[in-house]
């Protein structure tokens, strides 16, 4: 999928949501293992309820390699389910992977060949041998772990070195690997105010922004710092809209937490003059 047809997407639906699938088994509604696939039927309810809310959904693997190889079936089952009934939207594999470029090739494989991922999140800790591979897709993107939103981020991330930080020097360092149409980068929604820095350095960039909803980050703030006139962002939710409701009603109260999201979303692009 093409930058422009993310921003498509965004001005369709007034909306840069992304929703994540963070479908832990037991959090979901109990009346549901009575299905032959569990997180199956969740996933299918909670895309069905908010599809035309969102422009992205994104299973973190977590959730589904806890399972083995039922969970990986079910991952599968996911992914193939919102291509073939929504396939104008983003879907991306948060599995944060990385490693000498033999085995980055085979993840590669894993999240675009084997599924059929859009995009994957990738630490760069190993650096650029460890990132390429997944950039030889084409059409295909990386999502760097820039900034991020928990509080360990404080331990290696803002480690400064001839005056930059280091997540400073990832975001520089990564813009000679890839490029606005094939990568994109990890900011925490809880570090809202430090997009001001991050936006000097890659201005046009997508950014995905996990953080909002149940760890508390302001998407007000986020859109203040990070928005570019293209939006240039994908705000996550996972908790805070696949769990807001827990009986045979779970869908219609999912529907109703992205559309709260979704509307403040619609007036912060309209401030913008996007839509
Ligand atoms: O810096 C990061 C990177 C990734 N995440 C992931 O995003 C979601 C957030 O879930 P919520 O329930 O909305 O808190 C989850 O999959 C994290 O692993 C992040 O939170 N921060």
């Amino acid at each position: 999928m093409t930058r422009q047809e993310i921003f498509e997407q965004i001005r369709k639906k007034k909306s840069f949501l992304c929703v994540g699938l963070d479908s832990d088994i037991n959090k979901i509604p109990r009346f549901l293992y009575d299905t032959s696939d569990p997180v199956f039927a969740f996933n299918k309810e909670i895309v069905d309820a908010t599809h035309d809310l969102a422009v992205a959904y994104k299973p973190n693997l977590a959730f589904y390699e806890s399972m083995g190889v039922s969970g990986w079936n079910t991952l599968e089952k996911t992914v193939n389910y919102i291509r073939y009934n929504y396939p104008d939207i983003f879907i991306i594999a948060d599995a944060k992977r990385g490693d000498i470029g033999n085995t980055s090739h085979h993840y590669a494989r894993a999240f675009f060949d084997a599924l059929d991922f859009d995009a994957v999140t990738v630490a760069p800790y190993m650096g650029s041998d460890s990132v390429k591979p997944f950039l030889s897709y084409v059409g295909r993107w990386v999502i760097l772990l820039a900034l991020t939103s928990n509080q360990g981020a404080n331990d290696f991330q803002f480690l400064k070195e001839d005056n930059t930080r280091l997540f400073e020097k990832v975001i520089t360092t990564s813009q000679s690997w890839g490029d606005i149409e094939n990568m994109m980068y990890v900011v925490g929604a809880t570090r809202a105010e430090m997009l001001k820095d991050i936006r000097a350095l890659a201005p046009d960039h997508f950014l995905l922004v996990p953080g909002v909803g149940a760890q508390g980050g302001s998407l007000a703030e986020v859109a203040r710092y990070g928005m570019n006139d293209q939006c240039g962002l994908l705000v996550n939710s996972s908790r805070g809209i696949i769990f807001a409701g827990e009986g045979k009603d779970f869908a219609e109260k999912t529907r109703n937490a992205a559309l709260q999201i979704q509307s403040e979303m619609a007036q912060l692009l309209a401030e913008k003059a996007i839509i």
